[in-house]
C-alpha cells in the first residue's frame, strides 16, 4: 500500500498541470499519515523512486550529459580514449584531490618548477578527479588551489608547441572544454583560490569555479591574445556569464592583468584574502578560503547539492526546462531529513 501510494504521488509529482494537483494532495493526506509512523522510511522509499524514475526529466538530462562528458562525445567524432592516450605523453607534475571529512574537498595544482603549468597527463589527472567528485555524494564544497604560493601559468608551454597542428590542439581543448565544463557542474559549491599568478589556461580554470577568491597580490591575466591565441577551454563562454560581455571583451581584448581591486568592481573575484604576513591571525589562505565558504557549505549535504543544481539549471537550462529540473530537485528534499527537523523546531528567520 505504501509503495501504491508513493507511486501516485511519485505519477504526480513531476506535473505542474493543476487539474492533477486534488490527486496528489489526497495522496499525499494519506502520505502525511503513515508519515508520522515512519517519516525517515517513506522518505528513503521516495528518494529511490526520484531517482530511479525516468520521467524524473530535466535534472536527470543534464547529469546524463554531465556523465557522458556532454560537451563532446563520438558524435561530434571525439575519442574520449585517444585524446587520453595522447596527452599522457606530456608527463610532468600532479593534480591532488583530498577529500575531507568535512565535505570540503581540496584539488591542488602540484607543478611548482613550471609554476603550475599543466602538462598532458595533469590534464588526464584533472578529469579523473572530476568523476569522483561527480559521485561523491557526502561532498558539499571544492576549493582549486595552486601550490606553492601560485595558482597556474596555463598550459605546459612545450607541450602547446608538440601539439600545434589543429587536430592535435582541438583535441586537447575538447577534452579540457568537457573536464571543465563537468568540474563547474558538480553539485558542489566551489571555489579556486587564487594566489601568484592565473594565466592562460590557468585564468580559464578560475571561471570553471563557482566563486573566485585573490590573494593579496594575486593576479589573473587571459594572455592569450598575446599568444595569437583565444581561450579555448570554454574560458571566455564562462567569463561573458560572470563580468558581462563588455568586460569580458576588455579583459580578452586587452589581455588586462585582473588584481584583486579590479576583480572584485567587475565581478570576477567573490573575495579578497589578507596577507598571512601583514594580518596576525588572518591564517594560511587555504584556511581563509574554507572560512570563507564555510557559510555555503553549512548544511546537509543533500540540501547544499540541491542548491547548486537549481542554480546551475537556471544558468543553463531555457526557462521552462530549468523549472522542470527545479521541481525534481525540489522533490529531492521536501519532506527529507532536514526539512522535518526544520519543520519540527518551528525555526523563525529573524
Ligand atoms: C591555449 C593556450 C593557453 C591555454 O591553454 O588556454 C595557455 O595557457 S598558453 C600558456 C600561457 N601561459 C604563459 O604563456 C605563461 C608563460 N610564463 C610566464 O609568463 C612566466 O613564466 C610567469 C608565469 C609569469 C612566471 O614568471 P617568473 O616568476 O619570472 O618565473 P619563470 O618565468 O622563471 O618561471 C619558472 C619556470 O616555469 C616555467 N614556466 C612558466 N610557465 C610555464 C608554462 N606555461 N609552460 C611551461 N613552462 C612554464 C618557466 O619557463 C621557468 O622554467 P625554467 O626557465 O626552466 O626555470
Amino acid at each position: 500500500m505504501v509503495i501504491s501510494i508513493l507511486m501516485k504521488v511519485q505519477s504526480n509529482w513531476n506535473y505542474s498541470k493543476p487539474r492533477e494537483l486534488p490527486v496528489y494532495f489526497s495522496a499525499f493526506t494519506s502520505l502525511g499519515h503513515l508519515f508520522r509512523s515512519s517519516r525517515m522510511t517513506l522518505w528513503a522509499l521516495r528518494q529511490q523512486l526520484l531517482r530511479s524514475s525516468s520521467s524524473c526529466a530535466a535534472w536527470g538530462r543534464l547529469l546524463q550529459r554531465q556523465s557522458s562528458g556532454w560537451v563532446y562525445s563520438n558524435i561530434h567524432g571525439y575519442d574520449q580514449q585517444e585524446v587520453r592516450e595522447k596527452l599522457q605523453a606530456f608527463p610532468g607534475g600532479s593534480i591532488d584531490l583530498l577529500k575531507q571529512d568535512s565535505g570540503v574537498a581540496v584539488l591542488t595544482i602540484n607543478r611548482p618548477t613550471r609554476m603550475n603549468a599543466l602538462s598532458g597527463s595533469m590534464m588526464v589527472e584533472l578529469e579523473e578527479h572530476v568523476s569522483q567528485l561527480e559521485n561523491w555524494t557526502e561532498g558539499k564544497g571544492l576549493i582549486v588551489q595552486g601550490a606553492a604560493g601560485t595558482f597556474c601559468s596555463g598550459s605546459d608551454l612545450s607541450a602547446v608547441r608538440a601539439i600545434s597542428n589543429p587536430q592535435d590542439g582541438m583535441k586537447m581543448c575538447m577534452f579540457m572544454q568537457n573536464a571543465l565544463t563537468r568540474l563547474l557542474r558538480l553539485p558542489l559549491m566551489s571555489a579556486a583560490l587564487v594566489e601568484g599568478r592565473a594565466l592562460g589556461g590557468g585564468a580559464e580554470f578560475t571561471t570553471a569555479c563557482d566563486f573566485r577568491l585573490m590573494a593579496s597580490g594575486s593576479v589573473i591575466q587571459f594572455v592569450h591574445k598575446h599568444m595569437g591565441l583565444v581561450p579555448g577551454w570554454g574560458g571566455a563562454a564562462r567569463l561573458v556569464h560572470i563580468v558581462g560581455s563588455q568586460n569580458a571583451l576588455k579583459l580578452l581584448g586587452g589581455a588586462l592583468k585582473v588584481d584583486p581591486a579590479l576583480g572584485l568592481q567587475i565581478g570576477l573575484a567573490d573575495g579578497v584574502l589578507e596577507d598571512p604576513r601583514a594580518e596576525e591571525g588572518a591564517g594560511t589562505p587555504l584556511q581563509q578560503a574554507e572560512r570563507w565558504l564555510s557559510s555555503y557549505v553549512k548544511g546537509p549535504a543533500a540540501v547544499i547539492q540541491a542548491v547548486k543544481k537549481v542554480v546551475l539549471s537556471g544558468r543553463e537550462l531555457p526557462l521552462s526546462e530549468a523549472l522542470r529540473a527545479e521541481k525534481d530537485v525540489f522533490g529531492t528534499v521536501w519532506g527529507g531529513p532536514a526539512n522535518l527537523q526544520a519543520l519540527a523546531s518551528k525555526s523563525k528567520h529573524k
